[in-house]
């Protein structure tokens, strides 16, 4: 039998840690050794024996988080949102010195989610229009979401590499906000609204037609069979991967 991973979960009193933590509690190739928030010491990491973290805090503080991981050989396997291109960069060049350990940076664990952003990453190229809403639970405190800010980069990249330009729009006069954020040229609305967890709409248009591709997350059971994937196949996936698309077969 194949030596069990040792898990330490980071923000564990949270709404998605708190869900890790029964998810990794429950898995049988699994130990949860170390559970942790906010003001607790990370060197509890080390002392209780893990060799896998999970992140699922805030986005000021899964930097620190991360790096200190990395730096003590941990593979990480990281929910939270706030990794911007400068923040991935960073801890690309921390990966290079710390060459055997796997940071899996998933905007989105739930596999409906990667699917549908895929989906319209590859639909994208073939419409004049598309812009993204995204849906969320009112104590969510970043927007546009982590996931839409993906899918908007997965969509602009295959219409980039399409040669397909910008999405038409005439407004001339507007209240700020009111076409949204522009991530990479496609335009994101975000929605906080009670009763909704985690949901998303690609909008796409073309002459006479629409095609809407939608993902609910009802339930945050949604995202822990791709928390679980990320822990059981980092170890073997060097380097950083950012999306859990990276650990999938999506093109097969
Ligand atoms: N990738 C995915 O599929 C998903 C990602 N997310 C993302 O995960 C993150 C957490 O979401 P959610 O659970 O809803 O948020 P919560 O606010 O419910 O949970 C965050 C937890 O982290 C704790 N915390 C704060 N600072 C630290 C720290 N330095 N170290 C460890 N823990 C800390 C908080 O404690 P305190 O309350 O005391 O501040 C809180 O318990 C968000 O960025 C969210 O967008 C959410 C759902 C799915
Ligand atoms: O905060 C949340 O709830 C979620 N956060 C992630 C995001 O910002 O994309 C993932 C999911 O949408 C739920």
């Amino acid at each position: 039998m194949s030596a069990q991973i040792k898990v330490a979960v980071l923000g564990a009193a949270g709404r998605m840690g708190s869900e890790a933590v029964k998810a990794v509690t429950e898995a049988a190739d699994m130990e949860l050794v170390a559970s942790l928030g906010r003001g607790d010491d990370l060197q509890q990491i080390i002392d209780a024996g893990a060799t896998h973290v999970v992140d699922l805090s805030v986005p000021g503080s899964t930097e620190d988080n991360v790096r200190f991981a990395v730096e003590h050989g941990l593979h990480a396997v990281v929910g939270t949102t706030g990794w911007t291109e400068e923040r991935r960069a960073n801890l690309q060049l921390l990966l290079e010195q710390n060459p055997s350990v796997g940071v899996l940076i998933a905007p989105n664990f739930a596999l409906g989610s990667v699917l549908a952003s895929a989906f319209a990453a590859t639909a994208a190229k073939y419409f004049e229009s598309v812009e993204v809403i995204e849906l969320h639970h009112p104590n969510k405190v970043d927007a546009p979401s982590g996931t839409a800010v993906r899918t908007a980069e997965l969509i602009a990249q295959s219409r980039k590499e399409a040669g397909v330009g910008a999405s038409p729009d005439a407004t001339e006069t507007q209240l700020e906000g009111a076409r949204g954020a522009v991530v990479d040229g496609i335009h994101v609305h975000s929605v906080r609204l009670r009763g909704l967890v985690a949901h998303q709409e690609v909008l796409l248009g073309g002459p006479g037609e629409q095609l809407t591709l939608r993902h609910d997350s009802y339930d945050r059971a949604s995202f822990m069979p791709g928390v679980l994937l990320g822990l059981r196949t980092a170890e073997s996936m060097p380097g950083l991967t950012y999306g859990l698309d990276g650990y999938l077969e999506l093109g097969q």
